[in-house]
């Protein structure tokens, strides 16, 4: 949708988002303005006749009816901001709930890296991509932190893909080049690699210049997948352009076991040039990302399971943000996250991953679920403080949205409806099936356009919104 064709919007009825970490906004009988530009300009709360609010709401703006279109939920359906996925492997949809008994190192050898590999074929990367965009925008993702692959023209294809269906992404091109990384799948060298992501770059500045829907995002795969000199370049690359970064962190005990092992304090003091540095580092995982310039501001890190006290001050101090992943972490039993003290404690910013392959859904919904039931097991493990480590709804919902504009850098822009905002938005459907998984029903209801996203069913989340909103919408419920 362009600005030039856009009309402006007014969306009538009933409204929910979070106001703050442990509080949903309830907005019933509300409006909101939306001009030609996709900006909230108004939000009318509780304006009591919905009719009313068209004849007082149009003419304070100046807007003439004719040139409106108006949007209103039914009963039974609310506007919620779209979700915003901060970690998803494109390019693993394919794999989605195949991970046996597997744990994060034989996993990536056994099922990802051959299926990755797949797609450098443009007809399978085609198919494989429509169908996750597709998928995550019937879940109400709005907006996607995505990897692909190391292959340059299908990555490139994702982020068209990403622009025509008018999902907001950032879209990575995977960096990987070390011995560990398979002879089938790996950068050539430290340049190559670089080249091959400057080449993504270029061609998704061309493709969307103002960056405003799609933007590159600097990709090393995880500090094992990478050489010392790659992860220097990449480093550089992200500051020359002030692009993000993604990455994967402290997942799995092997993975941080093999991170000393790989970047003890001579090798990073020889790659740095900086020997105070790599000692006070003790190569750490986080510290050796923040040796090659990696751990920014801009920085989103998978993961964060089993992160030391002295990890979580630097990636603090940093301002680099975590994408809390709970399906993943419980299918290959990497580990429970302690996101409450990740962001109360040490005021890390978090926001929610679906991690598909790792997770086996594409639904941040099904995160957000998971999300609460992973840090009741932190309370089981470590008991601390009563109930402090648990997760309620209102919070992971906010993680969903707000918490994930802010790690993916769209923080005031999206997740939440706010005058100055963006129309962000999905409207959800409770208690009616539009259609099943695979019939193609849900996802055909779904066409691409950004911010209105048609009908998602939320039927089965739990009854404290359905019923609130219920109760307050139709007093008498049959
Ligand atoms: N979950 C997950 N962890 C990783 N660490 C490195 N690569 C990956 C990946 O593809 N998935
Ligand atoms: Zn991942």
């Amino acid at each position: 949708m362009t600005a030039s064709t856009a009309k402006r919007k007014l969306f009538l009825g009933t409204f929910v988002h979070s106001k703050a970490l442990s509080e949903l906004e309830y907005l019933h009988d509300s409006a909101i303005a939306v001009d030609e530009t996709g900006k909230i300009v108004a939000v009318d709360k509780d304006c009591g006749d919905l009719a009313k609010a068209r004849e007082t709401l149009l003419p304070r703006l100046g807007w003439n009816e004719a040139d409106v279109e108006f949007v209103q939920s039914k009963d039974g359906e609310f506007f919620f901001p779209g979700f915003i996925d901060t970690h998803i492997h494109a390019s693993q949809y394919p794999n989605a709930g195949i991970f046996g008994s597997s744990t994060l190192l034989d996993w990536l050898n056994t099922y990802t890296f051959p299926l990755e590999s797949s797609l450098a074929d443009p007809v399978k990367a085609r198919r494989v991509y429509a169908r996750v965009i597709r998928k995550t925008l019937a879940h109400g993702t709005t907006c996607a932190a995505y990897y692909a692959t190391i292959n340059v023209e299908t990555t490139n294809l994702l982020a068209d893909l990403c622009l025509t269906a008018g999902q907001r992404a950032l879209v990575g091109r995977v960096c990987m080049d070390s011995a560990l990384s398979p002879d089938f799948y790996k950068d050539a060298s430290p340049e190559a690699g670089e080249e091959a992501t400057r080449k993504c770059i270029a061609y998704i500045k061309q493709v969307d210049p103002n960056m405003d829907l799609v933007r590159p995002i600097i990709t090393p795969r995880f500090a094992p997948a990478c050489s010392a000199e790659l992860m220097k370049r990449l480093g550089k690359l992200a500051e020359e352009e002030n692009l993000p970064i993604q990455t994967h962190i402290s997942e799995n005990k092997n993975e941080i076991a093999l991170v000393k092992e790989l970047f003890p304090p001579a090798v990073l003091a020889r790659a740095t040039g900086d020997e105070s540095l790599a000692k006070q580092h003790e190569s750490t995982y986080a510290g050796v990302y923040d040796a090659f310039g990696l751990l920014t501001s801009r920085t989103i890190l998978a993961h964060g399971v089993h992160l030391t006290p002295s990890e979580l001050k630097l990636i603090a101090d940093r301002g680099a943000t975590i994408s809390h992943c709970p399906c993943s972490n419980s299918s290959l039993a990497s580990g429970a996250a302690p996101i409450r003290r990740l962001l109360l404690d040490h005021g890390i910013p978090v926001g929610l991953g679906t991690d598909v392959s790792g997770g086996y859904s594409a639904s941040i919904l099904e995160a957000a679920r998971e999300a609460v039931l992973v840090s009741r097991h932190v309370c089981f493990n470590a008991p601390r403080d009563g109930e402090r480590d648990k997760l309620s709804v209102e919070e992971v919902l906010w993680l969903a949205t707000r918490g994930g504009a802010r790690v993916v850098g769209l923080e005031g822009k999206v997740g939440a409806f706010e005058e100055g905002m963006e129309w962000d938005a999905q409207l959800v459907s409770l208690g009616r099936v539009v259609g099943e998984e695979g019939d193609g029903g849900m996802e055909d209801e779904v066409e691409g356009e950004r911010g209105n996203v048609d009908v998602f069913g939320w039927e089965s989340w739990p009854d404290r919104i359905a019923k609130r909103h219920i109760c307050a919408t139709q007093p008498n419920p049959t």
